[in-house]
């Protein structure tokens, strides 16, 4: 069995011309950076990967997660997070209502120690009960990507997250990201325009539409 999201000769055609073709194995820990200009097919093949292709589309190849074939399984059996730019809160719900979101069924003493420890994890010590609309970009996304993780994902999509953030919080949310993607050991996709996450990723970018 392989360890990590295996993609094994992914193609995407829209109207019969072919966008992606991707053959690449995403190890444990491992960021793979997806390039391209813009309309070149990366939120697609994100899309693909989570079984959610528009009909427009005609997407073939094996996709393999630790060894589980997700072809055919629907999205929520699939076990991979998806993170997106616009990853909005629900602004009816404090922080910690929408991390709960993620959280699987348990006693409530349980799922509230989990969400506290999320909290922690990210730096947001004490933020549980307060309004997603009073937080900083930053503070949202990490409240986001932690709703996504809670959700034990084996593997992560990120679809310009940090993108929407300035310099300095991008460069601080892209560490943490990496940190704790690395320690849990989580396969990464990455889409990305910027060439400092691409670097701070490592690895050879994958390019779309060249
Ligand atoms: N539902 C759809 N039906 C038909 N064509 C679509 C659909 N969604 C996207 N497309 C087209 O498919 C191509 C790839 O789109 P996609 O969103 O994957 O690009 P991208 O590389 O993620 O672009 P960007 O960097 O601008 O987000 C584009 O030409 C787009 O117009």
């Amino acid at each position: 069995m392989s360890e990590g999201l295996v993609l094994s000769n992914v193609t995407i055609k829209l109207a019969g011309t072919e966008i992606v073709a991707v053959n690449r194995r995403i190890g444990p820990g491992e960021v793979l950076t997806v390039m391209g200009p813009s309309g070149s097919g990366k939120s697609t093949l994100l899309s693909y990967l989570v079984g959610t292709l528009p009909r427009a589309f005609e997407g073939a190849g094996g996709i393999e997660l630790n060894g589980r074939k997700l072809n055919g399984l629907p999205t929520n059996r699939r076990r991979i997070g998806i993170l997106f730019q616009d990853d909005l809160l629900f602004p009816h719900l404090s922080v910690a209502g929408n991390l709960g979101f993620g959280v699987p069924p348990g006693p409530r003493k349980d799922r509230r120690q989990t969400i506290e420890a999320a909290l922690d994890e990210v730096g947001l010590t004490g933020f549980g009960p307060r309004d997603p609309a009073t937080l900083s970009g930053g503070q949202k996304a990490r409240v986001a990507l932690m709703r996504t993780l809670l959700a034990r994902p084996e593997a992560l999509l990120l679809d310009e997250p940090f993108s929407r953030l300035d310099a300095d919080r991008r460069t601080r949310t892209r560490d943490l990201v990496f940190s704790i993607t690395r320690a849990r050991a989580l396969p990464v996709l990455l889409v990305t325009h910027d060439a400092e996450d691409a670097a701070a990723a490592g690895g050879e970018p994958f390019l779309l539409g060249g």
